[in-house]
């Protein structure tokens, strides 16, 4: 089995966590608050933003063209296209996009972005991808269950989430994985433990990061 279907098999459990915790079902029924969609919003463009820094730095591990363009291509994706969810919730919530950035990240997310950027500093680039992976591939996943459990048409208030997250084409989710495991190939056992350790972190953090959105987490002081 390559090395990135043994983490996928090793994370299911959190997969699974993460499509049945209410923030997720509440995106199916289309019953979300309001203030849960807008902290969700202002939490994830500020970890959008450390995860087009990490992404940057990993590309600064590169040797060639082919990988700094997976690299390249993952950052156009949050520039570019990851704005139309955040649209979609702020259209549902009643609120400017622009109002919501700029502001401080809540405890999880807080956690979730420095852990991300400190493993694409002081990691390998095999690091950096394995730490990065949950993000596109536990969304990948959410947004399939959730097309298939509700079936949304144009007339459910996140269609476009839904369908943005799960008809997204997987070509670059692919081109990761591969990498991962060409790259675990060559890795010591450590490295390798290393690898799955920021994998099944990241796995939590995500579960996390919906639960910190749910549940409108912030400072406790
Ligand atoms: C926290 C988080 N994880 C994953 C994604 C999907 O890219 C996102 N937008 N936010």
């Amino acid at each position: 089995m390559t090395f990135s279907n043994q983490l996928r098999e090793e994370a299911e459990e959190l997969f699974q966590a993460c499509y049945h915790h209410p923030f997720i079902k509440g995106i199916g029924k289309g019953d979300l608050k309001k203030e849960q969609l807008i902290h969700y919003v202002k939490q994830d463009y500020e970890y959008l933003n450390a995860m087009i820094r990490a992404r940057a730095l990993s590309m600064a591990k590169c040797d060639n063209r082919e990988d700094m363009e997976l690299f390249n291509s993952g950052i156009g994706f949050i520039l570019n296209s990851e704005i139309h969810p955040h649209h979609c919730f702020c259209r549902v919530a009643g609120v400017d996009y622009e109002e919501l950035q700029g502001y401080p990240l809540a405890p999880t997310a807080h956690h979730y972005a420095n852990y991300m950027e400190k493993v694409a500093h002081e990691g390998t680039l095999a690091e950096a991808i394995a730490v990065a992976l949950p993000c596109p591939w536990i969304y990948l996943y959410v947004g399939k269950r959730l097309i298939e459990e509700y079936n949304p048409d144009e007339s459910h208030p996140f269609y476009e989430w839904i369908t943005f997250y799960g008809s997204q084409e997987e070509p670059r989710m692919n081109r990761s994985l591969e990498k991962l495991d060409e790259l675990a190939e060559r890795a010591s056992e450590e490295e390798k433990q290393r690898m799955r350790e920021h994998f099944m972190a990241s796995c939590k953090l995500e579960y996390m990061f919906f639960d910190m959105a749910y549940k409108v987490e912030e400072w406790p002081v």
